[in-house]
């Protein structure tokens, strides 16, 4: 089901795109959640603006949907400056790089979203301008060829990705701070929700709120994908508001999971159940079977499954809990039923 599939921002529709953006908290204030995270931000902040520094480069890294680009935006924006952004496949050679490097005002902030997809020649040539605001450039070609040094304004590079697993240890290394988005609890997302249902101008019951909030996999972009949704059940089978009974009816209209788990959420339970026995099962053995990278596995997806109890990690494997038995209607050592 498309709107409970965590999908990255890569993946999105111009029209996904231009709602996300219609709700997105442009300050800090309005962004929920993340409470030391945003604790640390804020101080790190105040202090580059009291100096009148530029604030050291930041690493946001986590799963699909949970706010790396927001932050990214509210950073410039509260540090009083201007973003450019881009993204690491888009970025082919280093005088791209340059190219974008030397238009930053002083404390702009550089945004590289998907930063674990650089190429290594852009990635070491980024490294002497994070460190020193320095850059090389050719001049003239053929014979007369010849690299100067540039200095650069002092900026910020604010780096995203969903994969830090891929990043190298000079990169990181180079990131004086360094963010993990965790996921949102259901109260969180339901201030999400009626936030953005009032910025939508939509009207929602807060209980209602609450049962998006529930079954959207501890993700804002899932839960605001749902609003949309359900916004449109109310008006064309309600009166406009979103209640209880529009949510009950358009989420199982939408096959939502009753705990909110997506199909590659299932597909992985499923496997370790029916294919493993319930594990141990090693990580590349389930990419294997749901055809996904491991890494990915190891990333996006198994991070919540463990917090919310579905799997556990253990030194041989992975292994189904009790949990995930009941929640697919299996019993532990029954019969496995036909996978998928
Ligand atoms: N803490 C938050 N408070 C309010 N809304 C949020 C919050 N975090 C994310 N959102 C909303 O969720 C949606 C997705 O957020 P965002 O695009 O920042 O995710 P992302 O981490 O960059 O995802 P990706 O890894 O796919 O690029 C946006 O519409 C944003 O407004
Ligand atoms: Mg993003």
């Amino acid at each position: 089901m498309a709107s409970s599939h965590v999908r990255p921002s890569d993946q999105l529709s111009s029209k996904d795109r231009e709602y996300e953006n219609t709700i997105r908290p442009q300050t800090i204030e309005d962004f929920a959640g993340q409470p030391s995270l945003i604790e640390n931000l804020r101080i790190f902040i105040k202090a580059a603006n009291l100096r009148g520094e530029a604030l050291d480069h930041v690493l946001f890294h986590g799963p699909p949907g949970l706010g790396k680009t927001t932050l990214s935006r509210i950073v410039a924006n509260e540090l009083g400056t201007s973003i450019k952004e881009t993204s690491g496949p888009v970025i082919e050679k280093p005088a791209d790089l340059a190219g974008l490097l030397t238009s930053l005002e002083p404390r702009d902030v550089l945004f590289i979203d998907e930063i674990h997809r650089l190429s290594t020649v852009v990635e070491e040539y980024l490294y002497a301008a994070m460190e020193d605001f320095k850059i090389d450039i050719m001049i003239d070609s053929g014979p007369a060829a010849r690299s100067i040094q540039l200095t650069i304004n002092p900026f910020t590079l604010v780096g995203a990705t969903t994969r830090s697993g891929l990043l190298t240890a000079p990169l990181l290394s180079r990131f004086g701070i360094k963010s993990r988005l965790e996921y949102y609890t259901a109260d969180v997302l339901q201030r999400i929700l009626l936030r953005a249902a009032g910025v939508l101008n939509v009207r929602i019951t807060s209980d209602a709120a609450m049962e998006i909030a529930r079954r959207s996999r501890g993700t804002p972009r899932i839960a605001n994908g749902l609003l949309r949704r359900m916004r449109d059940f109310a008006q064309v089978l309600g009166n406009g508001v979103i209640d209880m009974a529009i949510v009950e009816h358009g989420l199982r209209a939408l096959n939502v999971d009753e705990s909110g788990l997506d199909d590659m959420d299932n597909k992985i339970l499923l496997t370790l159940i029916d294919k493993f026995k319930g594990g141990p099962a090693g990580i590349s053995n389930i990419a294997t079977a749901v055809s996904e990278e491991a890494g990915t596995i190891e990333e996006v997806y198994e991070p919540f499954l463990i917090q919310e109890g579905y799997i556990i990690r253990t030194p041989r494997g992975r292994e189904a809990t009790e949990k995930a038995y009941k929640h697919l209607g299996r019993k532990k050592g029954g019969h496995s039923g036909t996978l998928f």
